[in-house]
């Protein structure tokens, strides 16, 4: 039976790097002698990688995850448009199980890789309001299914577009999105109408906005209604971005410069 190297090797041949997805210190360490250069994806650099890509947030689609390892690679320049790329992932739980070998350009930019590290708020504040999100997702308000959005940094600016519909329960505090209460808050709220607005650093500036871009323009996806469409307008005229739990089908999304960036499923996290 012929050697399941020679057969299943050709998906490595000449490649030109490896990226390698959160791999342990020794399954790293077996790379040291590696030909091509080795470029390390994960959210944090645990095995003092010589180039390292950070991932803000564990992406449950292979495809998001590569995608964003790729176009964070190509933006370090640790991997040209013409190259030939083996990435090293987990595709179930635990160890790396798969590889798969992409064409670094037909990265054409998706974005994902942009909406965290091209945007005025920090990536980690990003990684926050989505984590509430799909937090908010998964359990919903005393199990019911809602939507919320979220308005991510240029939080002048957001709030100069947009009017209260209602008492802003921030107003005095000062609340980060990153901080355990605020999953509890978003569960007691009587309702998440409007839009919560966070500024750069991941301050809740304010709930209960009403958002009022100029529509004009604004191409989204159809069967996505008012909420979605406030999400595209506002990113297309501010420097935020949007996270939005949709009520009617649970999915989140991520908006950036009037576009549709990235579509998680809570239930994949
Ligand atoms: N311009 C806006 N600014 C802030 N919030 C808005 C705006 N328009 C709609 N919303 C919020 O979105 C909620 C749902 O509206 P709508 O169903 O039209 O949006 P949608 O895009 O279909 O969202 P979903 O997928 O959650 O149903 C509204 O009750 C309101 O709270
Ligand atoms: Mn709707």
């Amino acid at each position: 039976m012929s050697d399941l190297r020679d057969l299943l090797g050709g998906i490595v041949d000449d490649v030109d790097a490896i990226l390698l997805f959160s791999p342990s210190g020794t399954y790293h360490e077996s790379f040291a002698d590696a030909e091509v250069p080795v470029i390390v994806v994960a959210g944090e650099d645990t095995v003092d990688a010589e180039r390292f890509v950070e991932l803000p947030l564990a992406f449950a689609d292979v495809r998001d995850r590569i995608r964003f390892g790729m176009e964070g690679a190509l933006d370090a320049g640790f991997v040209e448009e013409e190259h030939v790329v083996a990435c090293a992932t987990n595709v179930f739980e635990g160890a790396i199980d798969t590889v798969t070998r992409v064409n670094a350009d037909s990265f054409s930019r998706s974005g994902v890789y942009d909406l965290f590290v091209e945007s005025r708020a920090d990536p980690s504040v990003i990684r926050d309001v989505f984590e509430v999100a799909v937090e908010l997702g998964k359990k919903g308000q005393k199990g019911k299914q809602v939507g919320a959005l979220f308005v991510v940094g240029d939080a002048g600016k957001v709030m100069n577009k947009s009017r209260p519909l209602s008492y802003n329960p921030f107003e005095k505090s000062h609340v980060h999105v990153g901080d355990p209460i605020v999953n509890v808050m978003l569960k007691e709220f009587s309702r998440l109408d409007g839009a919560f607005v966070v500024s750069d650093s991941g301050k809740i500036v304010s709930a209960y906005r009403y958002l009022e871009p100029s529509a004009e323009g604004t191409d989204i996806p159809k069967g996505l209604g008012a909420r979605h469409m406030a999400a595209a307008g506002i990113t297309r005229e501010t420097n935020a971005v949007c996270i939005v739990l949709s009520e009617s089908d649970g999915l989140v999304r991520a908006f950036q410069g009037g576009d549709l960036i990235l579509e998680l499923d809570p239930e994949e996290y």
